[in-house]
């Protein structure tokens, strides 16, 4: 730069302008030499750059400042740590959890929704039918938060986890699935395990036992043989592969919804869990995708005689006799070979109903057990009803015997209240929403407290009692809608209801008309726990003695 200043003053105009021509690198270097004085000196422009990062931050803040404002409007535990916030409050004893969920409520508000921090997430937890009834009646909150997260290696984005477009296309296909006439097909698999249960149960007769995994075995089979039309024969081999692969995923999923430290994929792949988990789904995943190929190969084998039989109607009687369906073949039938649901999307849905389908209904099951064994009186009424629809026969349940069975399911309907299998779930709001007069920012949580709602004395006086008479038609009308959700409610609510009822109401028939049921602990001395359903703390410890009505 230096020399090109002094040998400019040597040149003509003319000679310069040659020179520009010739040089136009030297004419730009030369000119921006003349603008040197407006260039910053580095001081300046390490304090520019820092007042700009200085109000972009403080923007930011402003901005959070506002966020946590808005949110801490909602009553609730104040955030103790900022990388806890208020989660802190449930650094407890796993059956301490849901008490102290219930004395929150009492402290903080009236209205029932509770705002608590989980490290920097809002969370709105909604105790009342009021407040759910916004939620769960939308078509807009549907989606899903992100501790579901942690679900979706085992079962992808199934009808569970899916949210959008997605979510309403599947919801569209499978609703005609759970249709009242393909549900009455099943009727006779709750019938046969319920059978094999009864066995396994006489001869417990007269001990002191744990009944939890009894009925959980059975739901397994249930679902396994409803959902995929195959036998794991869980009942009894309960030590199979498949079965065992089914709860350690279970409980994987529980440990990362609860453990932050194995939230992160790449940090929970370096712990022994997330070797177990591949494992694991290489077992699930392997099995589902081996039943699906093979069923496909009967659906084929099963359109082909249809199409026989429609040529030839006079050979009928040589065809094979109908077999039973199972809600993979009618996803098979629903993919059109692959133009609407690929193999994957009929395994993700598959393994959604083997984890959604099972424990839920095992739990609600145990439940009503554990609460007509407390409930002498209400035993008998239950009895009394089972007698009147069936004497002293030993014939199977039948479609037209569940509709008969109005107080046992009243029973079911009260246990499911006080012990809902799923306590709470939760959505995401993706815009502000009002709820209770609250403001409810885009990007928070929702979290429907059934256990909680539930509870409320103003649709449900004495909560804590077990009185089944709550469900009668006449004590039902003109509650509020929202004020029961133990299957949530509105769009988005459980595909599988009816199916859970017939199948609670077949095992529990089952076992009631066999034995007489002693709970050995008090409803106030069983801690609970929220596991991905309700479980008890330990065992539900029961005494069965024979029914003399029946002969076995
Ligand atoms: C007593 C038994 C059951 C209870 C208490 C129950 C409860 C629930 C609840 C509360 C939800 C909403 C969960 C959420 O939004 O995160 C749900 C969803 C669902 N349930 Fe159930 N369930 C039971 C049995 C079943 C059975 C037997 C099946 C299938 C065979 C099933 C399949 C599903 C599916 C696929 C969904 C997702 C529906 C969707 O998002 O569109 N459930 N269930």
């Amino acid at each position: 730069m230096g020399c090109f200043c002094k040998c400019t003053s040597y040149f003509t105009a003319l000679e310069l302008s040659y020179c520009y021509d010739r040089y136009p690198i030297i004419m730009a270097i030369e000119q921006v030499s003349d603008l040197n004085h407006l260039i910053p000196n580095k001081l300046t422009l390490v304090f520019s750059v820092a007042c700009a990062v200085l109000v972009a931050v403080g923007n930011a803040l402003l901005r959070r400042y506002k966020y946590c404002q808005r949110c801490d409007e909602v009553p609730g535990p104040p955030a103790q740590f900022p990388l806890f916030g208020s989660a802190t409050e449930f650094f407890l004893p796993p059956e301490k959890i849901l008490p102290h969920v219930m004395e929150l409520y009492k402290k903080y508000n009236k209205k029932s929704i509770i705002r608590i921090w989980i490290g920097p997430q809002p969370w709105f937890a909604l105790g009342s039918a009021e407040s759910v009834e916004v939620v769960l009646s939308s078509n807009k909150i549907i989606d899903k938060g992100p501790e579901y997260d942690y679900i979706h290696p085992w079962l992808a984005t199934g009808l569970l986890t899916s949210t959008g477009s997605k979510w309403h296309q599947r919801r569209k296909l499978l609703t005609p699935t759970f249709h009242f006439k393909i549900l009455e097909d099943f009727v006779h698999v709750f019938n046969e395990q319920s059978a094999i249960l009864v066995e396994r149960l006489h001869e417990k007769v007269g001990q002191d036992f744990d009944i939890f995994p009894f009925i959980t075995l059975c739901t397994l089979d249930v679902i396994c043989e409803t959902a995929m039309g195959r036998h794991v024969n869980a009942q009894s081999q309960a030590d199979s592969d498949y079965v065992k692969a089914v709860y350690k995923m279970s409980h994987i999923i529980q440990t990362r919804q609860t453990q932050p430290w194995l939230q992160p994929d790449w940090l929970f792949r370096l712990f022994p869990y997330g070797f177990e988990q591949k494992r694991c789904l290489s077992i699930l995943h392997g099995f589902t995708d081996q039943v699906i190929r093979e069923r496909k190969i009967e659906h084929k084998q099963r359109t082909g005689q249809q199409q026989q039989k429609v040529e030839s109607p006079d050979r009928e009687e040589c065809m094979p006799k109908k077999t039973r369906l199972a809600l993979l073949d009618l996803l098979i039938e629903a993919s059109q070979d692959g133009k609407v649901l690929s193999d994957l999307d009929i395994r993700e849905e598959v393994d959604t109903f083997m984890f959604e389908g099972h424990d839920t209904t095992a739990a609600a099951i145990n439940w009503s057990l554990f609460l007509i064994g407390n409930h002498p009186e209400v035993q008998e009424k239950v009895i009394e009803e089972l007698d009147r629809v069936f004497g002293s026969s030993d014939r199977p349940v039948t479609m037209a015997d569940l509709s008969e069975l109005k107080y046992l399911e009243c029973c079911i309907k009260e246990a499911l209240r006080l012990y809902p299998s799923v306590p709470f779930f939760s959505r995401l709001v993706t815009e502000d929403t009002t709820i209770c007069g609250y403001d409810i920012p885009a990007g928070a949580s929702i979290v429907v407290m059934s256990y909680v709602i539930h509870r409320d004395p103003t649709y449900f006086p004495d909560p804590e009692r077990f009185q089944p008479e709550r469900f009668f038609p006449e004590n039902v009308r003109g509650r509020h809608p929202y004020a029961y959700v133990p299957f949530s409610a509105g769009p988005r609510n459980c595909i599988g209801q009816k199916f859970a009822m017939m199948e609670e109401k077949v095992i529990l028939a089952s076992v009631l008309r066999r034995f007489h049921v002693r709970a050995l602990d008090k409803t106030t001395d069983l801690p609970v726990v929220t596991e991905l359903i309700l479980r008890p703390l330990d065992a539900i410890r029961v005494c069965l003695t024979r029914r003399t009505l029946l002969t076995d």
